[in-house]
């Protein structure tokens, strides 16, 4: 057996299982060696060794017994030095020596290598967020975009930019130590540090990062104590100019029940929206993956999957993951019919969820008017431009013909229902409002 693949697979497992903080502290520093005995795990000190054989030892063994297919793999902790490594290291007394000993070794990132920027395909809804996540990578703790705070529906790419980001840093200066974290994650290492009377080290952890990149900073919302403790972090690393990347499904002012100098802070550096991408974005975004997936996808079939389904881009995932095994079960080739098929519950519930009569409710709501007033010949602005965004929304957002949608809007003539799609599609690139609350709508309809 390999002594370094397995140790090294353990501590794969044991990252996603213990707090970054716990992990750096104490695991990162063990030196193994495979003997008759099972696994020898070298401790700098007394005090690591103590540390591990309390908290983790279980979790160790378990792992180990798990990956080396043997029940009976036995782990030992031995406060010392490898026995290889004995000429060049003296052994360690203290925490902070335990703590150098970490340092000493490249930063083991948590950052998922999927996710590039190569990889994140670039189209008007996500243009900005690309082009400013690329900037912070090659420049970070920049003083325009720190903190950035990257905001928009789900599965619309947000953790796969902080990802990206994190990962550019790191490929530039691969000593930079840069962390991704769930902020429920965030809550509950802090919460472990405060019970393990350890939250002295966590902060010193999460104080000493080259960048902070902290995901769906709405789950903060009623935990005052992280909040607090997330407040001291992020004005450290602020003032020192390390960068800090955060991502919440809304915008800063928006969010419920965080603290309101945390929400201002929010906003110091630069705020980006992500917004569902477009029928063409879908279509290459569909196209790259089938790509990566080695998976013969025509476009015409891509520009089917991508019309019906407009939420988000783990949706398309989904359909394109679910196409791909139907073909390689069934060994057909993918054609629209095959894809009706493959996808037919997902396409079902597409056109179930949204109807043109959600649409005008919805719209009517948003816009405090009455669905009576958008089938109405009422001309009063008021009521006209919620009508042209309603008949465009359902043009994007249902499968319904131009005359069936004109019929729902007061028996309408097709063209009138034809001339609001092409004025909203005009305003929508003219006037940031009515982008606005056509992006706001969408999403509402889609949730
Ligand atoms: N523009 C894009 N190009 C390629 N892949 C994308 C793009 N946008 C999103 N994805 C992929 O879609 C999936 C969902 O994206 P991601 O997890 O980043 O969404 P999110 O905005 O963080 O969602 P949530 O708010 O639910 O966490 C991921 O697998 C991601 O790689």
């Amino acid at each position: 057996m390999n002594v370094s693949s397995l140790w090294q697979d353990c501590l794969s497992h044991l990252q996603d299982k213990v707090s970054t903080m716990d992990f750096s502290t104490w695991l990162r520093p063990l030196q193994a060696e495979i003997t008759d005995d099972g696994l020898i795990l070298y401790a700098p000190n007394r005090y690591v060794k103590k540390w591990v054989e309390d908290k983790y030892l279980p979790q160790i063994r378990e792992t180990a017994s798990f990956l080396s297919k043997n029940e009976r793999f036995g782990v030992k902790i031995i406060d010392g030095i490898k026995p290889e490594n004995k000429p060049q290291a003296k052994p360690q007394t203290s925490i902070l020596n335990a703590n150098k000993a970490a340092e000493n070794k490249p930063f083991r990132s948590n950052l998922n290598p999927k996710h590039t920027f190569d990889n994140f395909v670039e189209g008007k809804s996500n243009q900005m967020a690309r082009a400013v996540a690329q900037k912070v990578a090659d420049n970070p703790g920049g003083p325009t975009s720190n903190p950035l705070y990257l905001y928009g529906g789900t599965g619309l790419g947000k953790t796969h930019l902080l990802h990206a980001i994190g990962n550019g840093i790191v490929a530039l200066n691969p000593d930079a130590k840069v962390v991704y974290m769930h902020s429920e994650r965030f809550v509950q290492d802090m919460v472990k540090a405060l019970r393990n009377d350890n939250i002295e080290n966590f902060k010193k952890f999460y104080r000493s990062l080259d960048a902070l990149l902290i995901d769906d900073i709405q789950f903060f919302a009623g935990k005052e104590g992280s909040q607090e403790e997330f407040f001291h972090t992020f004005n450290a690393l602020f003032e020192s100019n390390h960068q800090i990347i955060l991502t919440s499904d809304r915008y800063p002012k928006e969010i419920d029940k965080i603290e309101d100098r945390l929400k201002s802070r929010f906003g110091w550096g630069l705020s980006i929206a992500i917004e569902p991408p477009d029928l063409e974005t879908r279509v290459a975004i569909l196209m790259k993956k089938a790509e990566e997936n080695s998976l013969a996808l025509p476009e015409e079939v891509a520009f089917f999957i991508g019309q019906k389904l407009r939420t988000n881009v783990r949706e398309l995932e989904g359909a394109l993951n679910r196409v791909s095994a139907y073909a390689n079960f069934t060994g057909k080739h993918i054609t629209i019919d095959f894809v009706r098929e493959a996808l037919k519950d997902m396409l079902a519930l597409q056109d179930k969820l949204v109807t043109i009569e959600n649409i005008q409710k919805t719209v009517a709501e948003y816009y405090k008017i009455k669905v009576s007033d958008l089938k109405s010949k009422s001309r009063s602005r008021s009521v006209t431009r919620p009508r042209q965004l309603a008949m465009a929304l359902a043009k994007e957002l249902t499968n319904r013909s131009l005359p069936e949608i004109g019929k729902a809007f007061g028996d309408r003539d097709h063209t009138t229902v034809l001339h609001a799609c092409r004025t909203i599609a005009d305003l929508r690139e003219k006037d940031n409002n009515i982008q606005e609350d056509f992006s706001n709508l969408i999403r509402t309809l889609s949730a």
